[in-house]
């Protein structure tokens, strides 16, 4: 297992009011498992991405990732732990616009301190597994809303994480290229590595192995239908 919750909330003051995001919540993700997160706007699911990324602390509970209890580190170990075992894919892609397709997949390399050959060999690994060596050169701009995020994957892999956690993935993207993306995603969760994917969009769930449902705050696991 990658990640575990015991008990795990997370409340967030807003002047003198506290804003409950999470309820006490007690699961696991498991190695080689794409686990959907689904719920409506407001629901927590962002929130549970964030606890689970080691973004946000508990306020209450025990959280572990990779088998580290995440209270007990402090701000400078969960930066270490997020670079080291954590693969992030945003909605909006987030790439940085004057780097090409190759320098911005080579860029987490870089922040590791990883040498030149071995970032370069490690980045064309990444970019052909998300079938874009072709492209390799060509700026974000030039790029369409379904190759951008499958650059953003080969970034969010080439560190080699354990876990990857994606923040609504296909929300920018048209039929076609969601399809593209997700069977990216399941066929790494397929090789061992662990896939969160939050989503208010019941597309998704044919993709996944599990599926929990957040609603206010509240996670249940649902029955999945295999397809
Ligand atoms: N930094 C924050 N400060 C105060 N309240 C917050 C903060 N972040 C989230 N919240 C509140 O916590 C609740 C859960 O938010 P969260 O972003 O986790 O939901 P979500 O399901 O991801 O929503 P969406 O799908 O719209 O992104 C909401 O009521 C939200 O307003």
């Amino acid at each position: 297992m990658i990640a575990k919750l015991e008990e795990v909330s997370k409340m967030y003051k807003v002047g003198d009011q506290e804003i409950v995001a999470l309820q006490p919540t007690t699961m696991e993700v498991k190695e080689g498992e794409l686990l959907l997160i689904i719920g409506p706007s407001g629901s927590g699911k962002t929130t549970l991405l964030s606890l689970l990324g080691c973004v946000l602390y508990p306020s209450k509970g025990r959280l572990w990732v990779d088998g580290q209890e995440i209270n007990r580190l402090n701000e400078r170990q969960l930066a270490h732990l997020r670079l080291s075992t954590i693969g992030f894919v945003f909605q909006s892609f987030n790439l940085l616009a004057p780097l090409t397709a190759e320098d911005n997949v080579l860029m987490p390399l870089r922040l590791q301190g990883v040498k030149n050959a071995e970032a370069r060999q490690r980045t064309q690994k990444a970019l052909e597994m998300v079938d874009m060596m072709d492209r390799r050169k060509q700026l974000p701009k030039q790029l369409s809303g379904g190759q951008q995020q499958r650059v953003a994957i080969a970034r969010a892999l080439v560190t080699n994480p354990k876990l990857i956690l994606c923040d609504e993935p296909t929300a920018s993207l048209d039929k076609d290229s969601l399809d593209v993306v997700m069977q990216e995603l399941r066929h790494l969760a397929n090789e061992g590595k662990s896939v969160c994917v939050v989503t208010h969009d019941p597309r998704l769930e044919k993709y996944a192995h599990r599926i929990v449902s957040v609603n206010n705050g509240i996670v249940t696991t649902v029955d999945k239908i295999d397809h």
